[in-house]
């Protein structure tokens, strides 16, 4: 899945940047002066964001951007989804719009169809149950499985004091620094077939059960999209903050690559790049914002994409108002850095096992 570019930069001027890096560079920001001295955030200089494509705002963007923007709300079959107001977690699918990618068919982007209750909802079961055990995270190896990470760390956040809470042990019965320190720490978990990032590939001997509200949601992407049947039968949640970025990467260990990945993302906007079938192709950099749902299928899947990214004080604060005093410290604490949750579900069979 994640093998990603290397930059070389002692090798800089003989070896040609691809235009994937280059594409990538122009949103990082200088953090130091010519002395190697840290530049006050406030100091920096502010990043132009003009050529990032913003399905949000269509009219807003520049004009080779605009051309790019395909409506696709008429020929996508909403009205076959059956939705239930009272349990599902998105609004009504016949409301939702749906856009295309020129160069891009099978790729399709849906501005977020959720309300704020229901983007807390993903938040809250990224952090209180995709992020524990028995799914695998990537402070496994270092720290051992970590039960209840959010909410011991909650305890931490909100500075207990009349509990005192244990210090995390690791595999050897060694404590850990505070549940707190772990959680920024974290940055991925997988759900149902674990990808195996090492080989590669997708275990069959580690599966884990798919939570059923996502895997209806994304049944139902799939339907307004015309990629139905799908079956979710794996999904990886990235968690990013502030300073976070994704390489560009291709993500081509399923056995089924007809499926598209279908993700969804809350919290701060990130600018992500939709490449080519190499890096030498000038990727699309565009907004995902708080919500929004982008579906990977036809082209896209083959394609390199990543995360360059993660815009500054894009945190939207009606998220704050909450009457749960725990939604509230879950909001703040993904303001406060930044931060993004990413979930983005495959199929990883072409006959579904799961
Ligand atoms: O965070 C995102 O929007 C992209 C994540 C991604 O590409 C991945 O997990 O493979
Ligand atoms: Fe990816």
């Amino acid at each position: 899945m994640y093998e990603t570019e290397v930059e070389n930069k002692s090798n800089e001027d003989s070896k040609k940047v691809s235009e994937f890096m280059r594409i990538q560079k122009l949103f990082r920001q200088e953090t130091r002066n010519q002395y190697g001295k840290q530049i006050p955030k406030d100091k920096r200089k502010p990043l132009d964001y003009s050529i990032v494509l913003d399905f949000h705002n269509i009219e807003g963007n520049i004009k080779e951007n605009r051309d790019l923007i395909i409506d696709c709300c008429e020929n996508v079959t909403k009205n076959q989804i059956d939705f239930n107001k009272e349990t599902d977690f998105y609004l009504e699918p016949s409301q939702w719009e749906v856009y295309g990618l020129k160069g891009y068919p099978g790729f399709y982007f849906i501005p977020s169809p959720f309300t704020d209750r229901q983007q807390k909802k993903w938040v809250k079961d990224a952090l209180e149950i995709y992020a524990n055990p028995p799914n695998s995270t990537n402070l496994v190896p270092f720290f051992g499985k970590v039960d209840n990470l959010w909410q011991n760390a909650v305890r931490e956040i909100r500075g207990d004091k009349d509990i005192s809470i244990p210090r995390p042990l690791d595999k050897n019965g060694k404590e850990l620094p505070t549940y707190r320190s772990l959680l920024d720490k974290l940055t991925w978990a997988t759900l149902g077939y674990q990808y195996q990032w090492t080989p590669r590939v997708y275990s069959e001997e580690f599966h884990e059960k798919m939570p059923e509200d996502l895997k209806d949601l994304v049944r139902k992407i799939a339907i307004a999209t015309q990629f139905d049947p799908y079956t979710a039968e794996a999904a990886t949640v990235n968690f990013y903050s502030e300073d976070s970025i994704m390489g560009g990467h291709l993500d081509d260990a399923e056995e089924e690559m007809e499926k598209p990945i279908i993700s969804i993302s809350f919290g701060s906007t990130a600018v992500f790049l939709m490449g080519g079938e190499n890096r030498d192709i000038t990727p699309i950099p565009l907004f995902i914002k708080s919500g929004d749902i982008v579906i990977m299928g036809g082209r896209s899947r083959y394609c390199y994409h990543g995360v360059a990214k993660i815009v500054e004080n894009s945190f939207n604060d009606q998220l704050l108002q909450d009457q749960n005093e725990e939604t509230r410290i879950q909001m703040q604490w993904i303001k406060d850095k930044n931060r993004r949750i990413n979930i983005n579900t495959r199929q990883v069979f072409k006959v579904p096992k799961s």
